[in-house]
């Protein structure tokens, strides 16, 4: 079958995942109000084209912390990618290298870092703060050797109740898979992840102060947490709800940008993820204010479908989808996304 888009991968996935992977993947917490959102709010918009501007053949590449990427979309972190396809994260990390973007290598990958540094990809790593702060400290240290940048997730004071998991009885990773970044390398045991409520600003300080990378925070949505962020000298900011998994009804996350782009008025790049699946939504969220846009769920099913090919996939569709959107939109950079472009 011949894939022309990412609902055509997800289809692929879906038939060769044991369903209560997919589920686990596809899933979002309570009635699944804010993972459906995401998408809905997204379909909403218009857009309202420019003609005759002479444009050319259009150039969507964006720089981040000085760095230059092929395009504006990004790999957002998520969990366990061996469940997906035995290469796991190995094969996400060469297809990010190949598609010239970042990924963001989860807490919970399922291979060592430095396997997936190897590849020579550009990496972010995501981390979840520990309690045990000497543990969080050393994988800083790991960080900072095989990434350029730390995504602090902050949404997270406690897992979100997802329904799918706990009917299907889907707890933690079948034998032989682990969090490998978790493995006590004397013992060889592995740290169950910790989703610590009392997280503060003051870790937030802690962490900036014992890192020279640039710290993100992952999860914003309300402008008032975006403001501190930026008085807080925080580097990026990722509006998110985390793919609906954590707290449902939690405002979309396309809905919950304007806000915090006004907040942050250009003193940081504001980044976005949750229900991007196509280029015309990626050009939303820059006509937006967005810097950038990661996925989640589309980098799972392209891996699913097909390893490293099918991320490839996933991302040469998005970014053949954004150019011709930006061709039709008479823009030549991504800095002629502007707000004027969207209707209403
Ligand atoms: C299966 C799965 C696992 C995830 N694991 C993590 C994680 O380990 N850390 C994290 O910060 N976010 C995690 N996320 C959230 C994603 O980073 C991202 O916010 C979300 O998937 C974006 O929405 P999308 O899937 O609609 O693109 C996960 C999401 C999914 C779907
Ligand atoms: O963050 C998540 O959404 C997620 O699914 C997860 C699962 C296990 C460990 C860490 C995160």
């Amino acid at each position: 079958m011949t894939l022309v888009s990412l609902r055509d991968v997800a289809v692929s996935a879906r038939r060769r995942l044991v369903p209560a992977h997919y589920d686990f993947f596809a899933g979002g917490a309570g009635e699944e109000r804010t993972l459906r959102d995401n998408r809905a709010a997204f379909d909403r918009w218009r857009l309202r084209p420019r003609v005759l501007r002479a444009a050319g053949v259009p150039d969507p590449r964006v720089e981040l912390f000085g760095t230059e990427l092929s395009g504006p979309v990004l790999i957002a972190p998520t969990a366990f990618h061996r469940l997906a396809h035995p290469d796991g994260e190995v094969a996400t990390a060469r297809a990010a290298r190949a598609a010239g973007t970042v990924m963001t290598v989860s807490m919970a990958a399922t291979r060592p870092l430095e396997q997936i540094a190897a590849t020579g990809a550009r990496l972010w790593f995501q981390l979840y703060p520990q309690p045990d702060r000497d543990f969080t400290a050393s994988l800083v240290k790991r960080a900072e050797r095989a990434c350029t940048a730390l995504v602090v997730s902050v949404d997270s004071p406690v897992l979100g109740r997802r329904a799918r998991d706990l009917r299907n009885g889907f707890l933690d990773l079948p034998p032989g898979l682990a969090c490998e970044n978790l493995r006590d390398p004397v013992t060889g045991k592995v740290r169950d992840i910790v989703m610590d409520p009392s997280l503060g600003w003051d870790d937030i300080d802690r962490l900036r102060a014992g890192t020279g990378l640039p710290v993100l925070l992952k999860g914003v949505l309300h402008p008032a947490d975006a403001r501190e962020a930026v008085a807080r000298g925080v580097d990026g900011i990722i509006v998110s709800n985390h793919g609906g998994r954590q707290l449902d009804n939690a405002v979309a996350a396309i809905d919950a940008l304007p806000a915090v782009v006004g907040a942050v008025d250009g003193r940081i790049p504001v980044l976005l993820d949750g229900g991007v699946r196509r280029g015309t939504d990626v050009l939303t969220a820059l006509a937006l204010g967005a810097s950038a846009v990661l996925v989640g769920r589309p980098v799972i099913w392209g891996l699913a479908h097909d390893g490293e090919a099918g991320v490839r996939q996933v991302l040469s569709l998005l970014h053949e989808e954004l150019t011709g959107a930006m061709a039709l939109c008479g823009a030549a950079t991504v800095a002629d996304l502007t707000r004027d472009l969207l209707a209403a």
